[in-house]
């Protein structure tokens, strides 16, 4: 942690990161403020990509880097007085509408819309991360920095790849209902339905590219104040995929784009009417012999100076209701209002 204090200040790139249940941080800081790509995903270090697939990604390389053991305290997440507003309530929820005429006309199955909660406050972002290791546990948590970049942080639940000695893993992780404590969520059709939909794609895309292709029992899973349904598909890599190959096809899924997603991502870039620039894209570890490790950008903020935009959204249907719409990007946003 000291050492991105002084990267900060002498505007460097690093970036911290722990793996879900993980007992280390990790850092990998840059000597230089020079902005890599790693376009073919063959590289050592942290590759942070973006939501449109036609920019291109950044890379810190393994160059510097350092692990920590990290101690869990006793803290318990509390929202220090960032209440919810209804700022920007109107617009998300005529945008819902739009999308589900667009389902109803037949333009896609299902279309994830999004939208940020600003706030104009100074905020220490490495005790951010600090708190956000204690809060979300399984969750993939990270302190990302790059001087012609910005600044990200965040705790996401949703694993994109992990390769290992060509054994792939992917995750298929949609609907949302809010945590309470001792009781099962109650799945409607609604979350079943728009899961199975991230499931379809995600089979459909990697059955060319994994031999033994098995898919889990779906799941319920906690995502802080959030619970999720969640599948794991898993094979072994054929020699001939390479993992970008494979990330160009499943990357933006139908959990952060939609079905078909050529079809989701038109609208979603037509009507969001903002650049996502970096949430809902991708990040995570690589290294040279083939491994990698990466997570879907969510549950995120984008750190300024005097500012934070927290990214959130939800995936719409057609028998999504605009106004649950809108409280489910409000439990999202929690996940990183509750640490500031
Ligand atoms: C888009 C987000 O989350 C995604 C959308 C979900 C949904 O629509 O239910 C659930 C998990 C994520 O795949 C977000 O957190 O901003």
């Amino acid at each position: 942690m000291t050492r991105a204090g002084e990267h900060l200040q002498k505007e460097l790139p690093f970036v911290l990161f722990r793996r879900p249940n993980g007992k280390t941080v990790q850092g990998i800081f840059q000597n230089n403020q020079e902005l890599l790509q790693t376009p073919d995903l063959k590289a050592a270090g942290f590759v942070f990509a973006p939501f449109n697939s036609n920019k291109t990604n950044v890379l810190i390389p393994k160059d510097h880097f350092m692990v920590a053991n990290w101690q869990p305290s006793k803290a318990t997440p509390e929202n220090n007085g960032i209440p919810l507003t209804e700022v920007g309530k109107k617009k998300h929820i005529a945008l819902v509408e739009k999308a589900i005429n667009g389902i109803q006309d037949g333009q896609f199955q299902k279309v994830v819309v999004s939208r940020t909660v600003n706030l104009d406050i100074v905020c220490d972002a490495i005790a951010i991360f600090s708190k956000a290791l204690n809060s979300y546990s399984n969750a993939f948590c990270y302190l990302w920095y790059h001087p012609k970049v910005g600044m990200w942080l965040g705790a996401t639940p949703e694993r994109l790849v992990a390769v290992e000695h060509q054994n792939f893993k992917t995750t298929a992780l949609a609907g949302t209902l809010p945590y309470t404590h001792n009781e099962a969520p109650q799945w409607g059709t609604k979350e079943i339905k728009e899961q199975q939909m991230v499931t379809d794609f995600l089979y459909d895309q990697l059955t060319d590219h994994l031999s033994n292709m098995q898919v889990s029992a779906t799941k319920t899973s906690r995502a802080g104040n959030l619970w999720h349904l969640k599948t794991d598909i898993s094979g072994k890599l054929a020699p001939t995929s390479s993992l970008a190959e494979i990330v160009t096809k499943i990357h933006p899924t139908s959990a952060v784009c939609g079905l078909p997603k050529e079809a989701a991502r038109d609208f979603i870039q037509k009507e969001e009417a903002y650049d996502r620039e970096f949430y809902t894209g991708f990040l995570g570890e690589l290294d040279l012999d083939g491994s990698a490790h990466l997570f879907v950008n969510l549950r995120c903020m984008q750190v300024h100076g005097k500012s934070i935009k927290i990214y959130v959204g939800g995936g719409i249907t057609e028998e999504s209701d605009p106004l649950q719409e809108w409280l489910e990007t409000q439990n999202k946003s929690k996940t990183m209002l509750s640490l500031l």
